[in-house]
């Protein structure tokens, strides 16, 4: 069997579903029952490790296996030795300090108090930044639950909506302790590696094809300054000779969420056969 690219992938939770979703669009394989921890894809000789979110970083950070899809916060709560080499634009949240509705409390008031928290690696370095001495308490999850049931004055958790939050009859407070997202990680200072290229440039392709939308138009000749500023591409739209006197064709990629509103002022500037498809894939 030829040498295959190793890569850990969340099992469960909020990033699993996403995760694998976004290498099926790459082109990989992936399982199709959820308690299988392995998948081979000998196709693109790769083999996909199905793992808790949170230990992730551990394995990636032993050189065990050569990337992985984890959570910014959980990379940067595990202290290990891996490093962030792109953003997925899935799985966003905050991680943020809250307290019983109406305490109005400040980071300073923490001072004395218990914390809980499931990320206490990213808390107690907050703290200490912040010269802050309280007591963390580490729980699992649903750290919700902890302030009405008397084991903490505050929690630190993570945010999404908010609807968790204040379900639980909770308020925020503080500026966020860190933005995350879904990112992909690698050990530490790992060198050159051709096969995590490939894998990466594919991601990329990804998200490319789910934030650009390819767009051709017609427009006259004498408006084609005004209009390239408006699809300005990547690189410079492609302009082609229309059969019709003066006028011209553009292609060129446009933000998908701003696709309407370029459409609209194209319009108005004369153009016409304005046209928006998907981008299926692409490498740019
Ligand atoms: N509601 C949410 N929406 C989007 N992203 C989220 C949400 N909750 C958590 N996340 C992010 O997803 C990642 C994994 O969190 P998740 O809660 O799924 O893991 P976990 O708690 O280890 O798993 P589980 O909840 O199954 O025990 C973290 O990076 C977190 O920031
Ligand atoms: O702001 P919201 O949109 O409400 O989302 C945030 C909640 O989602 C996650 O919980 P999860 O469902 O993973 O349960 P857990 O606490 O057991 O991890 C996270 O830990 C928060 O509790
Ligand atoms: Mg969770």
């Amino acid at each position: 069997m030829p040498d295959m690219l190793r890569i850990a992938v969340p099992n469960k939770g909020q990033l699993s579903g996403p995760a694998s979703e976004m290498l099926r669009e790459a082109g990989y394989r992936q399982r199709k029952d959820s308690r299988d921890l392995v998948l081979v894809d000998p196709d693109n000789e790769t083999e996909f490790f199905f793992l808790r979110p949170k230990d992730i970083a551990v394995y990636v950070g032993e050189g065990i296996l050569q990337a992985g899809i984890t959570g910014r916060d959980m990379l940067l709560d595990s202290g290990a030795p891996v490093e962030e080499v792109l953003p997925l634009g899935f799985g966003g949240s905050t991680f943020r300090f809250a307290a019983r509705g109406g305490a109005s409390m400040k980071v300073e008031d923490l001072n004395g108090k218990r914390i809980a928290t499931s990320f206490e690696g990213l808390l107690e370095r907050y703290l200490e930044e912040k010269g802050v001495q309280a007591r963390v308490i580490h729980l699992d999850g649903a750290v919700e639950s902890a302030i009405q049931l008397g084991v903490a004055d505050a929690v630190a958790d993570v945010v999404s909506t908010g609807t968790t939050l204040r379900n639980a009859g909770l308020e925020l407070f503080g500026d966020p302790i860190l933005t995350s997202e879904a990112v992909v990680i690698r050990p530490q200072g790992a060198g050159e590696d051709a096969d995590v290229d490939r894998l990466l440039r594919r991601l990329r392709g990804v998200l490319v094809a789910r934030d650009y939308v390819m767009m051709d138009y017609d427009v006259h000749a004498e408006k084609l300054d005004t209009a390239v500023a408006l699809t300005p591409g990547m690189e410079g739209p492609t302009v082609s000779p229309l059969h019709r006197e003066g006028w011209v064709a553009v292609r060129a990629m446009v933000p998908r969420r701003s696709a309407q509103q370029i459409m609209d002022d194209l319009w108005q500037l004369g153009a016409r056969a304005i046209l928006v498809t998907d981008i299926y894939a692409c490498r740019l």
